[in-house]
């Protein structure tokens, strides 16, 4: 059973097709853009156990490579790119070639940047492998790396001609990383209505089992928010910024804990509580509604606390978020499910929920 989610940017619209078994079909649809070479870029880890499968699905459409990067957050950056790139030149690869990310969010956000920047721009096919990637890295087109002072500080906006979500290869998911797309997951819930907070709220078990049915739902719901905004925002003007709820603290949380100590969708949970309380505190959500949101952090498997990471370098780090303007941060904040703002805050607040949330003073 394949469902498809549009993308609608006129002549850069795209399909995100999700289901189980798609990347054996996976030949068919990539065939269909034509491309002069295909290279298949994933990690150590995904390698032995999807390149063949997705590769054996090319062959024949056009000569197939790969390219393997190291694995991890830590990998995330210029040198990563390079060996892309290194892999496109020895492919021979053209203006008609096509990359295939194959992999979780990481790998996306690498090969689609090495795409944008190719010959000034290839296209690309996500070949999403983990829930965040499946849920949200691979819809939308932000593309790009880490520097050392703060996360996804190069990159570009080049959309995907392709989104091929095979749920079956989440069987292979580590919990901790399961947990971690429920990171974005649960995002997405206090984005959307309180139904589909809801429905997440009472399936997480479920979710964290990979019950396929309620999988499939929210698979479907997340990418179908996720689509919808993007398709009104493609360049973040807007009411994109909303799909960085709970980031600027989770980005900070990642840079000072060093890159991969924290999982994003770790850091996000917790950012989310530290979201809803800064909502609190300006008296936008009520204290019941915070404890739901901790609470359904907490049942995902998720962090809900810092402990120990010290508060004014924090608050150096939000300096740097994309979304902040002359030093002045922006927050976006909740005003019950399904209702948001971005904002800047009092610094006062900003404090008081940061110590709240175990940072150190
Ligand atoms: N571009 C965007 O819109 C966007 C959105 C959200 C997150 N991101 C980025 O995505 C990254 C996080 O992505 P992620 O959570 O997928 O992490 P990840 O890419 O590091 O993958 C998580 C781990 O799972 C492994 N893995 C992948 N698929 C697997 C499978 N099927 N079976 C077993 N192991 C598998 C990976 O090798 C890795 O060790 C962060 O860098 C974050 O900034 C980007
Ligand atoms: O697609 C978006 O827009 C998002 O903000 C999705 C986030 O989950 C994602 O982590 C994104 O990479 C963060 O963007 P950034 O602009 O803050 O780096
Ligand atoms: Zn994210």
């Amino acid at each position: 059973m394949v469902k498809t989610t549009e993308v609608n940017l006129g002549g850069r619209s795209y399909p995100i097709l999700t289901g189980p078994g798609l990347l054996e079909q996976a030949g068919a649809w990539v065939e269909k853009l034509n491309p002069t070479r295909i290279v298949i870029v994933t990690n150590e880890t995904v390698q032995p156990l999807y390149l063949e499968r997705l590769t054996t699905s090319c062959r024949g459409i056009a000569p197939v490579s790969s390219v393997i990067l190291p694995d991890g957050e830590r990998f995330k950056n210029f040198s990563s790119v390079q060996k892309v790139l290194d892999g496109l030149t020895a492919a021979g690869a053209d203006r008609h070639s096509v990359i295939c990310a194959l992999g979780g969010g990481v790998v996306g956000d690498i090969a689609g940047f090495a795409a944008a920047i190719w010959m000034r721009g290839i296209r690309f096919v996500q070949f999403p492998t983990t829930l965040l990637a499946q849920v949200d890295s691979s819809v939308g087109g932000k593309t790009g790396v880490n520097l050392p002072a703060g996360k996804n500080l190069i990159g570009c906006f080049h959309q995907p001609s392709l989104v091929v979500a095979d749920t079956q290869t989440l069987e292979t998911l580590p919990a901790r990383e399961v947990s971690a797309g429920l990171g974005e997951i649960i995002k997405h819930g206090l984005l959307g209505d309180a139904a589909y907070f809801d429905m997440v709220f009472r399936n997480m078990a479920a979710i964290r089992r990979l019950d396929h049915e309620v999988l499939a739902k929210v698979i479907a719901g997340s990418c179908e928010l996720k689509a919808g905004i993007v398709s009104r925002d493609e360049k973040e003007s807007g009411i994109r910024a909303t799909l960085n709820l709970g980031h600027t603290f989770g980005h900070a949380i990642e840079k000072l804990a060093g890159f991969g100590t924290w999982l994003h969708g770790e850091a996000v949970g917790c950012g989310l509580v530290l979201a809803a309380d800064l909502s609190r505190r300006l008296g936008y959500l009520t204290q019941e509604e915070l404890g739901r949101v901790t609470e359904a952090v907490r049942s995902a498997g998720l962090p809900v606390r810092i402990e120990g990471l010290p508060l004014e370098a924090a608050i150096a780090c939000m300096k740097g978020d994309k979304k902040s303007a002359g030093g002045h941060i922006r927050f976006v904040v909740l005003h019950g499910i399904g209702r948001t703002t971005v904002e800047e805050v009092p610094m006062e607040l900003l404090r008081q929920t940061l110590l709240w949330g175990g940072y150190r003073p």
